[in-house]
């Protein structure tokens, strides 16, 4: 399997290559040249498996060149052992016909556990045989970054700079990046919003004298190898309500595109997805472009689901990919026009994106009637962006096919806006008991990419 650049000018690597390159030389995304099938009667063979087994099966073929059977078994058997439900990924019913799919049992609350937890382990297989070091520069909206630190923490040959919006992520988030005491570890609360974050990020990517000379590597959803972990639970899910025998849909709450284009990735193998479901918060960029073709980048409203302030929105880009035909010049065109604000997606490319996507935005008091209306109703305490993710799968189910709302994070990560709108903070689980009484490291740095690069190079213990 050879990995390609969404812009068509970058060199065709390996999976392990790929992975610890990160962002593609032209600045573009790696993506499969080709996505391996799945046939109906290997779908339904996943039914009753482990996650684990289940994991094993849908990645395989992707890595199959740079990782021996044993290695990735052992990878993924150590990748999901951390985890506080025996399902890794539980389906529970909302409403006939609505389930969520609970991705907040790994060790740091948020569905990034899933991926960051596996390439933590393919990184380190990867690291050991070249015997080589990395300095790892990540961008958070809240959740990706915690996730990077406790899969990377401690390791001897990696350094993990995590780059968050100051002011702008839940404090429980905040303290989960901060209060870890590992000399490879830096929170770093830049002035701006995460869009700046993930420019200032690509813009150290493109910068090839650094990052050849730190080692630069990438874990942001910019890494194909995040994206291909979150396949998986779109299968397990799927298949425990009936595929490859019954077409189901998602509901994603969306931010950087990671997570639902992983679903895309799922229904291009075979999966028999009807919609797949964008919901955005206020900062609805993805639910405009969808709805108009206008992919027209406005503010970065700070909202309650935090993790979802994106504008700029990363894997677009691999969608576009796909509906420009693997046409890299285009591509490479729009991300220029992006450069001045935005751009118009031709009208082949809206067709072919219409036939996978449907979208939908949600308020910040629809968000908190979401959230106070679930509990009535089931029970249940859901996190904004979960919400937000229930609302628009609402508005577009339909009857026959079962709709899956993607809970990407634990509500006790957020808890003003669960106690604004039900009146209670849900507790932090057991392991995290002692969030609020550890010290904060944390360093100030400005939205400068001359700063950010004297301060990697200052902090690096490699
Ligand atoms: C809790 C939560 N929900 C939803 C999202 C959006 O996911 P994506 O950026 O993959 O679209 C994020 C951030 O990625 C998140 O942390
Ligand atoms: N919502 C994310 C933003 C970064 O997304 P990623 O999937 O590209 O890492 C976060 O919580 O940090």
């Amino acid at each position: 399997m050879r990995y390609i650049s969404t812009r068509g000018q970058a060199p065709v690597l390996p999976f392990a290559e790929a992975m610890l390159t990160g962002l593609a030389r032209d600045g573009g995304l790696y993506v499969p040249e080709t996505v391996p099938q799945l046939t109906a009667e290997e779908i339904a063979t996943l039914e009753g498996l482990s996650y684990e087994e289940a994991a094993f099966r849908i990645v395989q073929p992707f890595v199959a060149e740079s990782f021996s059977e044993t290695e990735l078994r052992e990878a993924i058997r150590r990748a999901y052992q951390g985890f506080g439900h025996a399902a890794r990924a539980p389906l529970v019913q909302l409403s006939p016909g609505h389930h969520l799919l609970e991705l907040f049992h790994g060790p740091t609350l948020a569905f990034k556990d899933f991926a960051m937890q596996l390439i933590g382990q393919l990184f380190q297989i990867a690291l050991a045989r070249e015997g080589r070091r990395i300095t790892i520069v990540g961008a958070t909206s809240g959740d990706t970054g915690s996730a990077a630190i406790e899969a990377f923490r401690g390791l001897p040959n990696v350094d993990v700079f995590i780059l968050y919006p100051h002011g702008r992520v839940s404090e429980v988030q905040r303290r989960q990046m901060t209060t870890p005491d590992d000399a490879n570890v830096h929170a770093l609360a830049i002035a701006g919003t995460f869009d700046d974050a993930q420019a200032r990020l690509k813009d150290l990517f493109n910068d090839h004298d650094f990052r050849d000379g730190v080692g630069l590597a990438g874990v942001n959803s910019i890494n194909w190898a995040r994206v291909l972990a979150q396949v998986v639970y779109y299968f397990t899910s799927a298949v425990s309500l009936g595929a490859p025998h019954r077409r189901v849909s998602f509901t994603v709450p969306t931010g950087n595109f990671g997570d639902i284009y992983a679903g895309s990735v799922a229904r291009a193998m075979g999966l028999p997805i009807d919609r797949l479901v964008v919901a955005t918060n206020q900062n609805d960029i993805l639910d405009r472009a969808l709805k108009t073709g206008d992919y027209r980048v406005g503010r970065v409203e700070p909202s309650m689901s935090p993790s979802m302030d994106i504008q700029v929105s990363s894997n677009f880009e691999r969608a576009l990919f796909s509906a420009y035909d693997g046409d890299g010049a285009a591509v490479a065109q729009l991300m220029d026009e992006l450069k001045s604000g935005g751009f118009t997606i031709s009208q082949g490319a809206r067709e072919h994106l219409a036939g996978i996507f449907d979208s939908g935005r949600v308020s910040e008091p629809e968000t908190l009637a979401t959230i106070a209306r679930v509990r009535a109703e089931t029970g249940e305490i859901v996190c904004p962006h979960t919400a937000v993710g229930i609302k628009v799968a609402d508005e577009h189910r339909q009857a026959g096919t079962p709709m899956i709302t993607l809970a990407t994070a634990h509500p006790a990560k957020f808890p003003d806006a669960v106690e604004q709108a039900v009146g209670l903070r849900p507790p932090l689980p057991p392991h995290m008991a002692r969030l609020f009484d550890l010290p904060e490291r944390v360093t100030r740095v400005e939205n400068d990419n001359a700063a950010l690069k004297s301060l990697i190079l200052e902090r690096r213990t490699a």
